[in-house]
């Protein structure tokens, strides 16, 4: 039997983010994605242009359903949320399912600053999830925010260990800080609090930013980490994969709201 991921994120047409990416990634680590879509956009918002259906409201029935019809998952993996009433809806899903891995990629803000949509109030609630997840993925951005740290580039491996420990006190047993540029590379950094073991993953930045990446990062630990490999080897995948796809996608003058090329290399995920 494979098993099943509940994937709570927003359904974006085109720009190769949330449940658009982690669809077909999961299946490809061979687990079952089952969406729980928390809006439905024609293009993400960083087009010019988007269409934007907030799926709030029908998310307590959705998961309702689901209870009825006794879906268990083995994990949830929650991305974007867009308003208080989603998170706490996710954090309820959360308190009254039996699952060992809970994956909560606290989105709120990038280089520096919250994002235009989030408020206070909002990263408040969002501690409540932390509370209750096995494992975070935050941008160094979103670690600050969270640990109530300045947000710079400059912090040594060694403070942005305490970085992870301190998030790891606010509730999850494994904490992946990414995005942690380095000189020319770009850091990722895996701790576990059981073990206290920190790891990082460097690779060459080219300092070009695509939309998704993140949403591709968390999913590829999601599915490996629902599939009992083990934290260190999930973010080397990881790391390595967009790393792959990002270099592929330069040759190219896309936009970077399309995303990244992902599809191409999505043979190295199933061969796993
Ligand atoms: N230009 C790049 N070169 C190599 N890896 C990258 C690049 N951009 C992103 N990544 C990888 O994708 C991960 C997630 O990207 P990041 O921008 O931190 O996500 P988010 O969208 O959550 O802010 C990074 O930690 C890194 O491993
Ligand atoms: C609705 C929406 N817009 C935009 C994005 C892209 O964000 P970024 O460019 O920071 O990856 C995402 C990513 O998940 C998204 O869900």
């Amino acid at each position: 039997m494979l098993k099943k991921v509940a994937a709570i994120n927003d359904l974006s047409g085109v720009g190769r983010c949330s449940l658009t990416v982690a669809i077909p990634i999961l299946s490809a680590l061979k687990v079952q994605c089952c969406p729980f879509p928390t809006a439905i956009l024609s293009s993400q918002t960083d087009y010019p242009e988007f269409t934007f259906l907030d799926f709030t409201k029908e998310m307590d029935e959705y998961r309702n359903v689901w209870k009825r019809l006794h879906i268990d998952v083995d994990c949830i993996y929650s991305g974007f949320l867009g308003s208080i009433e989603q998170i706490e809806i996710v954090s309820n899903f959360i308190k009254e399912t039996n699952t060992s891995l809970v994956v909560v990629d606290p989105v709120m803000g990038d280089n520096g600053s919250l994002y235009s949509t989030f408020t206070e109030e909002m990263c408040y609630k969002i501690k409540d999830l932390v509370k209750h997840s096995t494992l975070i993925t935050p941008n160094l951005t979103e670690a600050c925010i969270l640990t109530k740290k300045e947000y710079h580039h400059n912090y040594s491996r060694l403070e942005l260990i305490n970085i992870a420990k301190d998030l790891s006190n606010l509730g999850p047993l494994n904490v992946v800080i990414t995005g942690i540029v380095e000189g020319d590379n770009i850091l990722n950094l895996a701790y576990n609090k059981s073990s206290d073991e920190a790891y990082f993953t460097s690779v060459k930045y080219n300092n070009r930013s695509y939309s998704g990446t993140g949403d591709i990062f968390t999913s590829i630990i999601c599915g490996l980490l629902t599939n009992n490999y083990d934290l260190n080897f999930a973010v080397e995948t990881a790391t390595k994969f967009i790393y792959k796809t990002i270099n592929y996608t330069s040759q190219f003058n896309t936009d970077r709201n399309d995303g990244v090329m992902f599809e191409m290399f999505l043979g190295d995920l199933i061969s796993l």
